[in-house]
């Protein structure tokens, strides 16, 4: 097989991530040749402004998108909940390994738990998903916005700037700083954002070498839950600056997915629950049942917050 050129963005995660695919195939292949190309992306470049404010769909994926077309990368590997869920025509997601532990996970400076946090603690996140959540289940909490890779969040809290941050556990697992966790967020607190914890590996839908490679690594079962979660996300023509949640389990042969649109100050929470057999059809109509609750316009009102 010929060398393959590897497409990644520069941050720690995302090298940690794309090694991790790369060492995978080489289980499989042991004679494989891999070359990594860094990428610089836009949500790379503006790290201080909130990334809801930037109206970012796919904000770290573009570039790397542009270099699959160009030829210059073979494939690349994203979170899967950075992706969005339009792929631009000539690409295919060609693989979706095993997911992580799709949940979120609370660090805190004095070890305290989400509960034990003293009325008026400060809680970093600049995801809107998050904040309503956590709002939902602690009003009397506040709310400020952190930005940067993993590290420098995490700095951030243990300097003292916030009481606590949150994040996705599966980043921190990647990264080996599952330590760091004060506590993981159950599903009925902090529903996680459609695709955490899952990565996706892009390529052009023409590599039919490298598509047959990628195979080795699919895993079926969360491509199923992640089917279903995307195809709710589709449904809002959302994207990870919304303050939706979705989340799959894959139970014999139906899946089960929890849904939820939230008004970002958390006062409002319309949460659903839907399980068939048909991953793209369950999707569909558990935001067709919150819509009838209100769900679309709620987001619409969210969108309109975030523009103006
Ligand atoms: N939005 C950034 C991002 N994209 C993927 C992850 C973590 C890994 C994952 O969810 O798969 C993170 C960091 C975070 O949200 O804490």
């Amino acid at each position: 097989m010929r060398t393959i050129t590897v497409g990644t963005r520069k941050s720690l995660l995302a090298l940690t991530q794309t090694n991790w695919v790369v060492e995978q195939l080489k289980k499989v292949r042991p004679d494989l040749t891999v070359q990594l190309e860094k990428i610089v992306t836009k949500g790379d470049k503006i790290l201080h402004v909130t990334l809801s404010k930037v109206g970012g769909k796919g904000l770290f994926v573009k570039e790397i998108e542009q270099a699959l077309l160009d030829g210059r990368i073979d494939f690349a590997v994203h979170s899967m909940k950075d992706l969005p869920g339009e792929m631009p025509e000539g690409l295919v997601i060609g693989a979706i390994p095993e997911r992580e532990n799709p949940c979120d996970s609370l660090l805190s400076r004095n070890g305290l738990s989400l509960a034990e946090l003293p009325s008026g603690a400060v809680v970093g996140t600049s995801s809107l998903r998050r904040q309503a959540q956590i709002l939902a289940y602690r009003p009397d909490l506040k709310v400020k916005p952190v930005r940067g890779n993993l590290d420098t969040r995490i700095a951030k809290m243990e300097e003292g700037q916030f009481d606590a941050i949150l994040l996705a556990q599966a980043g921190l697992a990647r990264m080996g700083w599952q330590d760091k966790v004060t506590e993981t967020l159950s599903k009925d607190i902090l529903l996680p954002a459609v695709g955490q914890g899952a990565l996706a590996i892009q390529c052009r839908e023409d590599d039919h070498e490298l598509l047959a490679l990628l195979l080795e690594i699919h895993h079926v079962e969360t491509a199923r839950a992640v089917q279903a979660e995307r195809a709710f996300l589709r449904a809002f023509e959302g994207g990870c600056h919304l303050p939706l949640a979705a989340h799959a389990e894959v139970l014999g042969d139906e899946v089960c997915l929890t849904g939820l649109v939230a008004h970002p100050d958390g006062t409002r929470v319309i949460k659903g629950i839907k399980q068939g057999s048909d991953e793209k059809a369950v999707g569909r109509e558990l935001a067709a049942e919150l819509k009838e609750q209100g769900a679309g316009e709620l987001l619409s009102e969210v969108r309109e917050g975030l523009v103006g």
